[in-house]
């Protein structure tokens, strides 16, 4: 096999792949660890014909080592061929007038968890990219409908006309104003102290706005914009609106005040919304841009970003050119993806929001078979991906729409405004395509991954792009209670495609193999972890409580086979996220994290799941607040206390499984001495159960601030503990 991959563009490298060298050590350990899964499902089947014990114990224990199978399988197909990529943008040679024309969209979608402030500096880091000016256009969906981000970004728009050209001349390289001021790197002359004032006092005239609740006309300087906010009648609701679309900056028209340097597109656009048709949340809001910048600009390539995630690289777009304009492979190329990466972590990210495994040990997996999936935000499309498999193009309904259209009418054009407000109206996509088979899929509440792995499905291919500086930077939960629902949502999300026709396990083999298939099935399958996680953490330690043993004791070779694919795979998890740059503390964070939201999200996410399916609620998408305005609360985030306030019922079943291991961790100690070392893997488990849940006894008894366990949540759980542990009596004796 070639080691070293290299691709050209004229006789220019412009990037490179190299597999991993870990993958050949992984592939024989994925050899050894499935003769050690074989082995024990042997035992199981044969404790289960020979009846050596109860019937029913076996049965979940072999339940569940058929799911950390699975999920075992899910991981090893990704782990089998991961590489790494570089790219060199600085040899991209096409000249400035050769560049795509580049359409980015930001999706917000509520002023008070996503404030202005930061949509705005959003939109002006990606206004300010080392690209030329007039092939960008920033559009931003408004899905609260506010009138205050609308403000905003009149603001930004506004500011941009200093703030681009200050940036471009003088190579900047935090382009997000927020950032750059915010830190002390930046140069003390009178120009960049000019330019703070400026910034402070549009941050001063938006927050002042965002407290009051309502933009005040007299606030609004440029007449241009004055009549707008007539648009906010008393009936206007963010659930029943008009369209309104913007175009706050027009790189025709707009230029700086020395008349140098050309200002991007800025258009905002909140699509109309009534209360009896479905609007398929965030993406919704991606197939209503589409067809608007569709009508204004048809660029050929799409970037996708999240409102919190500010580009923190200026020569980001022209990476992602290196794949995408390259002819050998972009025919067939979807979209270059980058990492989520975020600020303001805590040391060892605590909640483990990074996600390491998600956004990139896996993302490196997928880059070695057919490219890892969408994950939202900081993904660089060309726009045709959107419109059928890459051999079989599918026809939007107006022809206004087609992807490969020069749009070269003026986009503050009559006609053209006129159409860009039809295609944004809530009745435009009945009995059309979109969110089936064109455009962003709907039907799940991670859109993101559902529509990813319908593109590979098609036939497409994606790339993973990590450069060692961070393209993009945005926020992450930071306390628990955002963090399980966070990830509830995602788990009803995955759900909804891994109980569908479109499943990973049978669609998605069948569509692009095995690797790729099962791969997916990690995320698909993903609250599922809740099975084994339930089993193990209560079923021994009910045990316990009855004198029973469930596993081998210690003089059997059985009970070598449970250490050697416990600590094999926890081992191999911990190589992998260490040799992807994480630290040991990050990674003991993130494997407790991975029990917390067994027990809370995945849980809570399937009983969700399960009601909607009969019937009995709706989804609702609920948005990550990204404002941060409990001064105690990031204090215990940065000194990494965990944080259950506000209270919730999420937190009951993790306290309970913390007060049942505690319970029988003393209760086996004790009994060590009568039972000699009968229970010994009984007693590891439990202790590694308690050594992870700490942080739960320590909130629960010791702490007194507004971040302990809510009284309420513990004296519940220990009702239900002594419930569950009476009970255990009908089964276990
Ligand atoms: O009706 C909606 C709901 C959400 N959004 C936007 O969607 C984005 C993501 O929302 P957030 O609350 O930040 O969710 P996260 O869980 O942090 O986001 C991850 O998961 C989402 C899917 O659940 C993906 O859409 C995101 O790209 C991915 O970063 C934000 O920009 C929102 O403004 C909308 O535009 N319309
Ligand atoms: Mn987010």
């Amino acid at each position: 096999m070639e080691r070293h991959r290299k691709h050209s563009v004229g006789g220019t490298t412009l990037h490179t792949c190299r597999p991993c060298r870990r993958a050949t050590l992984y592939r024989i350990y994925a050899v050894v660890h499935t003769c050690g899964i074989v082995a024990l499902m042997y035992h199981h089947a044969h404790s289960l014909l020979t009846r050596t014990s109860s019937t029913l114990i076996t049965s979940l224990l072999l339940l569940s080592d058929i799911v950390l199978t699975f999920m075992w399988a899910t991981t090893t197909c990704l782990r089998l061929n991961p590489v790494h990529r570089s790219e060199y943008p600085e040899r991209y040679e096409a000249k400035p007038e050769d560049f795509p024309k580049l359409d980015v969209f930001i999706c917000t979608a509520d002023p008070y968890k996503e404030p202005p402030l930061m949509v705005a500096n959003t939109a002006l880091s990606v206004m300010a990219y080392d690209y030329p000016a007039d092939k960008i256009s920033v559009y931003v969906s408004d899905d609260g409908g506010s009138s205050l981000t609308l403000f905003a970004l009149m603001e930004a728009a506004k500011f941009s006309k200093h703030w681009l050209p200050f940036c471009k001349k003088n190579n900047v390289q935090d382009r997000s104003p927020e950032v750059y001021f915010s830190t002390n790197s930046h140069p003390k002359d009178d120009e960049a102290n000019n330019l703070k004032m400026m910034y402070e006092d549009m941050k001063s005239r938006v927050e002042h706005m965002v407290d009051s609740g309502k933009v005040k006309s007299d606030f609004v300087t440029c007449d241009q914009f004055r009549g707008v906010f007539d648009l906010w009648t008393n009936k206007f609701t963010r659930h029943d609106h008009p369209t309104i679309i913007q175009v706050l900056q027009n790189s025709e028209m707009d230029m700086d005040d020395t008349k140098k340097y050309v200002m991007p597109n800025l258009i905002y656009v909140s699509r109309e919304k009534s209360k009896v048709s479905q609007h398929h949340f965030k993406a919704g809001a991606l197939n209503t841009l589409l067809r608007v910048s569709a009508v204004m600009t048809n660029s050929p390539v799409i970037l996708t970003q999240d409102c919190d995630m500010y580009s923190n690289d200026p020569s980001t777009p022209v990476r992602a050119l290196c794949y995408l304009t390259d002819p050998e492979i972009k025919s067939g190329l979807g979209y270059v993806q980058f990492p989520q990466k975020f600020q303001g972590i805590s040391k060892n990210d605590i909640y483990a929001c990074e996600y390491k495994r998600l956004f990139e040990i896996n993302m490196i997996g997928f880059d070695g078979l057919m490219g890892p999936n969408y994950v939202g935000t900081g993904c660089f499309f060309s726009r045709r991906v959107f419109y059928g498999p890459p051999s079989n193009f599918i026809s939007p309904e107006l022809d206004e729409l087609r992807p490969n259209r020069i749009a070269d009418k003026l986009i503050k054009g009559q006609d053209v405004l006129a159409l860009a407000h039809n295609v944004a109206g809530c009745n435009y996509e009945c009995n059309t395509n979109w969110g089936s088979k064109i455009g962003f899929r709907y039907g799940s509440l991670v859109e993101d991954y559902y529509t990813g792995y319908r593109l590979h499905c098609e036939g497409w291919r994606s790339v993973f792009c990590n450069p060692e500086k961070a393209a993009f930077c945005g926020d992450a939960p930071k306390s628990l209670s955002d963090v399980v629902s966070q990830q509830k949502r995602w788990a009803i999300g995955v759900l909804q495609v891994s109980l569908s026709r479109y499943s990973p396990i049978t669609y998605g083999v069948k569509s692009m193999g095995l690797l790729m298939g099962i791969g997916y099935c990690q995320y698909a399958f993903w609250p599922f972890w809740l099975i084994p996680l339930f089993i193990y953490g209560f079923l021994p330690q009910l045990a316990i409580f009855y004198g029973v043993s469930v596993f081998p004791k210690t003089y059997d070779l059985w009970f070598w086979l449970y250490i050697f694919l416990f600590f094999g795979a926890y081992a191999q998890d911990l190589l992998d996220f260490v040799l992807e740059g994480g630290s040991y503390r990050g990674w003991w964070n993130d494997q407790r994290m991975w029990l917390i939201r067994g027990f809370s999200s995945f849980f809570f996410g399937f009983i969700e799941f399960t009601l909607k399916t009969l019937n009995l609620s709706t989804h609702g998408f609920n948005l990550t607040s990204k404002a941060n305005d409990d001064e105690e609360q990031s204090k215990r985030y940065e000194q990494e206390i965990f944080d259950f306030g506000p209270s919730s019922p999420m937190f009951l079943p993790m306290t309970m499984v913390a007060i049942v291991n505690l319970l029988a961790l003393v209760l086996g100690l004790y009994g060590l001495f009568f039972w000699g070392e009968r229970l010994l893997l009984e007693l590891m488990l439990v202790s590694f159960v308690v050594v992870n849940c700490l942080p739960i006894y320590e909130a629960m008894v010791l702490r007194k601030d507004n971040g302990k366990l809510p009284q309420k949540i513990g004296l519940l759980a220990g009702i239900l503990t002594f419930v569950l542990i009476m009970s255990g009596y009908f089964f276990l004796k």
